[in-house]
């Protein structure tokens, strides 16, 4: 089996996330994605973030229908911050018998070098690199090669349509209740105004 696994603060699960897992499995023919909230991301502690148990059930709602896409707990579980290749050595024995692959947006991609361990990634999974408006895969791609020995063929590109939408802008429009309709899937937008998450309500 190919097993794709696609990591993320999901704070919150947006359209561009699951168009990306969607072009991902189909572009490297993967039997399943799981994705896989991070509990304490390691880039992004100056931040506040939406309660880990909160961001799992969003993703979970935004794909319970899909029946190719699954969420897990594991790194949610840990009171240490989630670096991949933790996350990828532990699903690695969990499934000995496939073939892993990590979900990446360009914007990540590019700061791949820097990330804890990054050649042990690529000895237990291939990565794919999905685009991002404002990241160029070409770029990225000459920046890989050149800022260490990396084994290009474990690392695919996949172009997508650009999707200009981060979670950061849409915290920023559910905070002023401005519209998410299509952006977030409409049970995600339910449970966050049944939560008032983001500072949204019913009343909005
Ligand atoms: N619009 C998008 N197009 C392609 N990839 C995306 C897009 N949004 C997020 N991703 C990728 O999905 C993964 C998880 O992203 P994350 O949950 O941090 O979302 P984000 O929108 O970048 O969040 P934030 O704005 O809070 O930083 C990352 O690999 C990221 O590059
Ligand atoms: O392991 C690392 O060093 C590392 C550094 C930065 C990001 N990541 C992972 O990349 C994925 C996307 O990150 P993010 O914060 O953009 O949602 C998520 O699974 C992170 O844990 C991992």
């Amino acid at each position: 089996m190919r097993m794709g696994l696609f990591g993320g603060t999901f704070d919150p699960i947006h359209i561009g996330h699951l168009v990306a897992a969607r072009l991902a499995k189909e572009a490297l023919q993967l039997d399943r994605v799981i994705f896989i909230p991070s509990g304490i991301p390691p880039h992004k502690s100056g931040r506040e973030i939406t309660p880990a148990g909160n961001r799992f059930e969003m993703v979970k709602l935004a794909v319970e229908q899909e029946p190719d896409f699954s969420v897990s707990d594991w790194e949610i579980r840990r009171e240490v911050p989630s670096y991949t290749v933790d996350t990828l050595e532990s699903f690695a024995s969990q499934f000995p018998d496939d073939e892993l692959y990590f979900i990446v947006g360009a914007d990540m991609l590019y700061d791949f070098p820097n990330w804890h361990n990054p050649g042990r990634i690529l000895e237990i999974c291939q990565v794919i690199g999905m685009t991002r408006p404002g990241f160029a895969l070409d770029e990225c791609r000459t920046l890989l090669r050149t800022s260490m020995l990396l084994p290009e063929h474990r690392i695919h590109f996949v172009e997508m349509p650009g999707l200009e939408i981060s979670s950061t802008w849409l915290r920023d429009r559910l905070r002023q209740r401005r519209s998410v309709h299509y952006l977030i899937p409409d049970r995600v937008i339910r449970f966050i105004e049944e939560n008032g998450l983001y500072d949204r309500g019913h009343d909005s």
